[in-house]
């Protein structure tokens, strides 16, 4: 598997270096940034399974930091760095380049970014690893939809290719088959933390998408707005000026007569100045001639005294009427004598006590000047702003701006009277966007760093609950095994002080409890011995003999007194200790047990009933020897014996007496 991983790497490392150099339109259309991100990428997880970790380690860690610097330069918002800020240091960097060419678009970089940090995890699941292949593979599948889409979805967001798409999802193959395995011991979890993190991934990236289309629409609709709103403001400003033109002409209207040839200029002079636009400004008389213009230069000095008709025979009719009928006039757009285009008004002067015509004022309006002249007093971004004035599709005045283009061109009408021309603006990628939300990368960037948090504690908690689950086992095992010792242990404790045939105390329980008992004297023994037992085995069987001592040890422990203890000596013996007991009540309780094992129904195999001998010794005073009680009883015992069997017998204090 690795080795599979390695040659996916080097052949992806291969295409990624190689094919540019057969194919340069691909890189051309690439931003730089993103191939060298790519080939940097591929050469890094090259390394790393050739390698070995350590040195990949020293190449992939400096790639994941300057990717995270990339991600950083998409959120970064405007009044704390600004896009034009970006294109500067670009530009310084590169002359000419902008903050695009040192970025990849952002769906791929967050690629390339999850893919450097699954390299960096190595295989552990519990570092995210799948989830960071999730996410590749999620947001290249988001980039190829982009690229389907195309640009009018969100004409802002750049697209990735479908080189380095195919490149980054070669390596994304490379990493799988090179961790997969690895992640078989830890498939409960991983499938429980991967499926809701991937739905997260899955709706922050739609989320995304539906922040980015709404982000690019309403810019648009505000760069639509702004642009209307300056062309109404221009068409304001120019009616100002007619008004301003109108003034003129009613001058010589108030004078109530035709101007003198000083007074024109005089007078004219003024407008000039202060209404750069006015090319010329000229007196026509009654007559329909020119009589004075403003400057005069050598050129209109010749027109001096002609017959307006002739010098603007388009417009001819427009004088005619101005003179005639009394009303302002104007020409449409109409190449001037200056090799401008612009438009000349026809302003009748109309004297304001007789309301006869005195001549009309004729104002030759120079458009790109004008359109300069509106353009210098308005607020414009100049630097990042196209805008053109036109009439039709002829341009009269252009001010291009450096950049590249943005996707909105906002044409407007300007009415300058009963011409319209066309405002056409169009902002430039940078004006756009400095002024886009950065809300919708801020949203994909904090989805996806959610959506790695999610898997981290999901899996996190299921490994958890597996090992709770697993300690919990050990513990009850652990507790089933300390419960079987704890009883084998009270067994051979049991063992240790009882009889296994008979269940009652053995000779060391009855020689420990004498030890403990010998203060409380007297202390009587009875030595008990079933009188020709070994007939029982012999006649009856083992087994009846066996069968006889359990009877007769239930018998002697049911006939013992509370305080004292029935035992088995050993063979077909018993012993009885009777604490704080005389003689007297020792051998009555001798008698008790022997009359009790007599009436027992215990039978030899010839009818007779099974009887017992009791020795009795008791110690009242002195130290006490066990053994020596003990032979005290036996001799009894014997005595018992010899008198015949079934009776009882006091050791006589004489025979053993106490030292
Ligand atoms: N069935 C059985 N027999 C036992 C056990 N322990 C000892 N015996 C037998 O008990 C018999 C004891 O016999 P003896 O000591 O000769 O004495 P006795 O036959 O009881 O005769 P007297 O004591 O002289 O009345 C032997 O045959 C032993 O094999 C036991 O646990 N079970």
């Amino acid at each position: 598997m690795i080795r599979t991983a390695l040659l996916l790497s080097l052949l992806a490392a291969v295409l990624a270096c190689v094919v540019p150099l057969a194919e340069p339109s691909l890189l051309a259309q690439e931003a730089h940034a993103s191939w060298a991100m790519l080939v940097a990428l591929a050469l890094c997880q090259l390394l790393w399974y050739w390698r070995g970790n350590r040195l990949a380690r020293v190449t992939t860690l400096p790639l994941a930091l300057i990717l995270g610097a990339m991600l950083t330069s998409y959120l970064m918002p405007e009044h704390w760095i600004s896009v034009a800020t970006f294109n500067n240091w670009a530009d310084h960097l590169v002359p000419g380049s902008d903050i695009d060419n040192w970025r990849p678009p952002l769906l791929e970089l967050a690629a390339l970014m999850t893919l450097t940090l699954g390299l960096l995890s190595r295989t552990r699941a519990n570092l995210g690893v799948p989830l960071l292949q999730v996410l590749a593979a999620l947001l290249l599948l988001a980039d190829t939809s982009l690229q389907v889409v195309g640009n009018d979805f969100a004409p802002l967001v750049r697209r990735g290719s479908f080189y380095t798409g195919s490149l980054l999802a070669l390596l994304l193959l490379a990493q799988f088959i090179g961790v997969v395995q690895g992640w078989r011991h830890t498939h409960q979890s991983l499938t429980r933390a991967l499926w809701p993190s991937a739905i997260l991934a899955v709706v922050t990236i739609a989320f995304w998408y539906q922040q980015s289309h709404l982000a690019d629409t309403k810019l648009h609709q505000s760069v639509d707005v702004r642009y209307e709103r300056m062309a109404e403001r221009l068409t304001t400003e120019i009616n100002a000026h007619v008004t301003a033109m109108r003034r003129f002409a009613d001058f010589w209207g108030i004078l109530d007569r035709p101007p003198e040839d000083e007074e024109w200029r005089a007078q004219a002079e003024r407008y000039y100045r202060d209404f750069r636009y006015f090319l010329n400004i000229a007196y026509i008389n009654e007559g329909g001639e020119i009589a004075y213009v403003y400057p005069r230069d050598p050129a209109n000095t010749s027109l001096i005294g002609m017959n307006i008709e002739e010098s603007q025979r388009p417009y001819s009719d427009r004088l005619a009427r101005a003179l005639k009928q009394r009303t302002e006039e104007q020409t449409g757009v109409l190449p001037l004598l200056q090799n401008v285009p612009g438009l000349i008004y026809y302003l009748p002067i109309n004297s304001h006590q007789g309301g006869n015509a005195l001549g009309v004022a004729v104002m030759v309006v120079g458009l790109p000047l004008l359109a300069d002249t509106l353009y210098h007093e308005g607020h414009f971004d100049r630097v990042r702003l196209y805008l053109g004035l036109l009439n039709g599709d002829a341009p009269l005045k252009e001010w291009h701006v450096s950049g590249t283009p943005g996707p909105w061109r906002v044409e407007s009408d300007v009415i300058f009277g009963h011409v319209t021309l066309t405002l056409v603006a169009q902002p430039n990628r940078e004006l756009l966007l400095s002024e886009r939300s950065r809300q919708p990368s801020v949203s994909l960037t904090m989805g996806l760093i959610l959506t790695y948090l999610l898997y981290l504690v999901l899996f996190g908690r299921h490994q958890m609950a597996l090992q709770h689950r697993s300690v919990h086992r050990s513990n009850e095992e652990l507790r089933r095994e300390v419960r079987k010792r704890t009883q084998l242990q009270s067994e051979i404790e049991w063992l240790a002080g009882h009889d296994e045939l008979t269940g009652a105390p053995n000779r060391r329980h009855f020689l420990r409890a004498v030890q403990e008992r010998a203060e409380q004297t007297p202390l009587t023994v009875l030595l008990c011995d079933i009188d020709h037992f070994k007939s029982i085995n012999d006649q009856l069987g083992h087994q009846a003999g066996d069968h006889t001592l359990v009877r007769l040890a239930s018998i002697g422990q049911q006939l013992t007194p509370s305080e004292g203890l029935f035992a088995r000596y050993g063979g077909e013996e018993f012993v009885v200790l009777l604490p704080r007991t005389n003689e007297h009540r020792g051998m009555a309780i001798a008698e008790r047990l022997r009359e009790g094992v007599l009436t027992s129904g215990l039978e030899h195999a010839d009818g007779r009933p099974v009887t017992i001998s009791i020795g009795v010794a008791v110690h009242s005073e002195g130290t006490l020897k066990v053994e020596e009680l003990l032979h005290k009883a036996d001799l009894a015992l014997y005595e018992a014996k010899h008198a015949g069997r079934n009776q009882a017998r006091l050791a006589s204090t004489d025979a053993m007496p106490d030292s």
